[in-house]
């Protein structure tokens, strides 16, 4: 609805208003700025003059007058931070210092608050809100109400009310460029405008346009764990880490960005989505991957398969003899049959007997066996394997100390006696090596007994394999079994872990004990959450078991077909925790164009929603050899960026095929960048790019290099090449050579 000029003469005033506010703000934090500089300049400078150097023989006196300055200048580093945070905010806020307002009347109550709806608060000298952050609770209104009966929550309980009016604005420079009244949700001209844009350098906020159903998403502190399933484009990266800024807003006393973690599928996307929180004012909170994670725990005499290698292994060596050998091994060690054998291969290592021996020294029992399996099966059995073991190790130790510790006396005496020795230091040393010498044995005995080597306990799986196996349902062949256990033992002895071993090694890892401490983390945010194996799960739900957790997922997105969730309800221990599973119904990236020619891909149709945003057609084009189609890849590529398409996405189905097509545009001069390991940047542009590292990611214009019928050749690659045809933003093109991938044949 348009607007008259009384109405815009009343909305330039008030921006007026709260520019000159927000500037006083800013010349109070520039000046605070100056001082605090002024400050640190002093107590540096009183550091010198009273204490001069600084050092361990001018006494105590000194060391404590000496501590009580670094206090003081690490109050001051974090005063300086703090003000430099809201000098960015404020600057920020000049530019555009509000995106929205609805205007409030609360129930039994007859004033109409306007309540103004930005990036941050500003409140003015009398404690009136000028701009309300878009996170605060009454903010939750615009993005969940249209105009009428609304409510939302406070800490003091729901308020309910009428919103009268809502309105929605774009300002830049510090100038109103349009304004509307919407009554119906946040919808058209905003979004439409927002998503019909080129992609920015890397991903950007979307707090003008949240949608309702994201929103409840963002807010959601119901339950403690949220599963949201959500298609392709339907916002999950977006709203998991707005949820991120909520969660930092709601709760700033208690949490702060080092207690929240984010798993996100590799460093790339790590990078692509790094700039949001720094742009919604936030820190970024503490980003990894699984991979990062698991080869920081695990020992580093192996060699360790990355994601890429697996997936590049997966989707390139079919023609290699141990193909079927390595598909096997994988689908096996992924099976919820296998998490359930590691499941009761614990158990086993928590009751089996350990052959503990009774402890002597000089003839005299220390501890005997039986008092060792009470310390294991009974003090300590609330402790995992490790803990116990380390644990009854530290007991014995102990226990034989007073007598290692009369025996070294004893020994001293004796050369002392003899007078060979005369030098103190030297009987002391002397005696103590004797003892040592002499319990060596029992030493070697405690810490075989006590001794946990991960590798060791791993193989112990497969040495009692069919001891576990009789207790699944599923039967197994003989000579699968055999496969399986000799596939594994002939790599963990050549000190190579595959990665389904190293999740399988995790598991045990952290489940038996020998996992770092990780109870600050009170928020884990999990996306790409499909490409997780249950076991994956069960180690999350271990490692974070008191956190509250986030999965956002899209069961269509499995990229590994081997590797992958397959169902929530594989998630046994998180989704029956306090859990709500929320759907996201809408998809926002791509025109309708490509969303309808992506999902004719799914094995079953999905009727979520999408935005009414129109493109061209995607190009499938065929090409009888291989010159005519790179003549038409570069040809369609400068055209492209002629056109100011900013990002350009080649997705190749494997690393392989990135290099191959990388040095062709590099041969015919186009400025274009490669990504071909997980630990790459992320970089805008002209991107060539295999398969799964594209999940995730999204570009202006996607080419799909050639999904011929040679590349994608199975069933189990359908949902890769849904993924990477959801990349797109405005234009898809899909080029193959010969044939084209029955995938596609039934459904162009
Ligand atoms: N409410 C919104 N307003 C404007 N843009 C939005 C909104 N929600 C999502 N988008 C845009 O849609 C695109 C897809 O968002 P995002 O990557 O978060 O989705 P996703 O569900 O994680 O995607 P995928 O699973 O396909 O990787 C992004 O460009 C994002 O900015």
């Amino acid at each position: 609805m348009s607007l008259n000029n009384y109405e815009w003469n009343l909305e330039n005033e008030w921006l007026q208003k709260v520019l000159k506010e927000t500037k006083k703000q800013l010349d109070e934090k520039r000046d605070a700025k100056d001082r605090l500089k002024k400050e640190a300049v002093e107590t540096q400078r009183e550091l010198w003059s009273d204490l001069g150097s600084v050092s361990i023989e001018n006494g105590l006196d000194q060391l404590s007058d000496f501590m009580s300055f670094m206090d003081i200048m690490k109050n001051q580093k974090r005063s300086h931070e703090f003000n430099e945070k809201l000098e960015a905010k404020y600057e920020k806020m000049l530019e555009s210092p509000y995106f929205g307002r609805i205007d409030f009347v609360e129930e039994n109550e007859s004033t109409n608050e306007k309540c103004y709806i930005g990036l941050s608060n500003l409140i003015d000298e009398d404690y009136d809100f000028l701009v309300y952050d878009w996170r605060a609770p009454i903010s939750s209104m615009f993005y969940d109400y249209e105009t009428g009966q609304a409510s939302y929550e406070c800490p003091e309980g729901l308020i309910s009310g009428e919103i009268t009016s809502k309105r929605q604005y774009k300002i830049n420079n510090g100038k109103i460029e349009y304004m509307f009244d919407s009554n119906i949700s946040i919808e058209d001209e905003v979004l439409q405008e927002l998503l019909s844009k080129n992609s920015d350098d890397k991903m950007k906020g979307i707090v003008t346009t949240i949608q309702r159903e994201q929103n409840k998403v963002i807010r959601n502190e119901y339950y403690k764990n949220l599963i949201v399933q959500g298609a392709a484009g339907s916002g999950k990266t977006s709203v998991a880490l707005h949820r991120i800024a909520y969660l930092l807003y709601k709760h700033k006393d208690k949490i702060t960005p080092q207690n929240i973690i984010i798993f996100s599928p590799n460093n790339i996307f790590n990078d692509y989505i790094s700039n949001v929180l720094p742009q919604l004012g936030e820190d970024n909170m503490y980003q990894t991957t699984f991979k990062d994670y698991m080869h920081k725990e695990l020992s580093n005499q192996f060699k360790k398969e990355t994601t890429s290698e697996m997936m590049e292994y997966i989707l390139d060596s079919n023609e290699k003899l141990t193909y079927q050998d390595r598909i096997k091994n994988i689908k096996f060690k992924t099976s919820v049959e296998f998490m359930n054998i590691l499941k009761q291969y614990v158990n086993y290592l928590e009751t089996m007997d350990r052959g503990f021996k009774d402890i002597f020294v000089r003839g005299k029992l220390i501890i005997s066996s039986k008092d060792i399996q009470k310390l294991f099966f009974e003090d300590y059995s609330n402790l995992p394997v490790k803990r116990r073991l380390e644990k009854i190790k530290s007991r014995i130790v102990f226990l034989i100390e007073p007598y290692e510790k009369a025996w070294i006396d004893e020994i001293y005496k004796e050369l002392f006696q003899s007078g060979d020795y005369i030098d103190k230091e030297e009987m002391i040393e002397k005696s103590n090596l004797i003892v040592k010498k002499k319990l060596k044995k029992t030493y070697e005995k405690i810490s075989q007994m006590t001794k946990f080597n991960l590798i060791e306990i791993y193989k112990g799986v497969f040495k009692n394999l069919n001891m576990f196996l009789d207790k699944t349902n599923i039967e197994y062949d003989d000579s699968f079994i055999e496969h399986i256990k000799t596939y594994t033992l002939d790599n963990l002895n050549a000190r190579i872990l595959n990665y389904e071993d190293q999740v399988a090694l995790l598991y045990l890892k952290g489940v038996l004990g020998d996992m770092p401490n990780t109870s600050q983390i009170k928020y884990v945010i999990i996306d790409e959450a499909q490409d997780y194996t249950p076991l994956q799960y069960e180690i999350f739900y271990h490692l974070f078991k008191s956190a509250s957790m986030t999965i956002l997922g899209d069961i269509n997105q499995s990229i590994n077909p081997f590797m992958n969730v397959g169902n929530y309800d594989n998630i046994y221990d998180i989704s029956k925790n306090d859990t709500c599973i929320i759907n996201l119904t809408k998809s926002y990236r791509s025109t309708m164009e490509i969303t309808k020619f992506s999902r004719k891909l799914l094995p079953k149709s999905i009727n979520d929603e999408y935005v009414e945003r129109h493109g061209d057609e995607p190009n499938v084009i065929g090409f009888l050899d291989e010159n005519h189609m790179h003549e038409k890849l570069i040809e369609d590529i400068k055209s492209y960026r002629q056109k100011k398409y900013k990002s350009i996405g080649i997705i190749t189905k494997t690393a392989r095929e990135t290099r191959e097509v990388y040095s062709l545009l590099k041969a015919n001069n186009i400025d274009v960048v490669s990504i071909e390991k997980d630990d790459d940047d992320y970089v805008n542009g002209v991107l060539v790019i295999p398969s799964y590292l594209a999940k995730g990611l999204e570009f202006d214009v996607v080419f799909i290099y050639n999904a011929s019928d040679k590349k994608y050749n199975s069933e189990d690659e359908r949902l890769l090449l849904y993924t990477c045809c959801t990349r797109a933003l405005h234009v898809l093109n899909i080029y193959y050579l010969g044939e084209i991938t029955p995938l596609l044949k039934k459904r162009i």
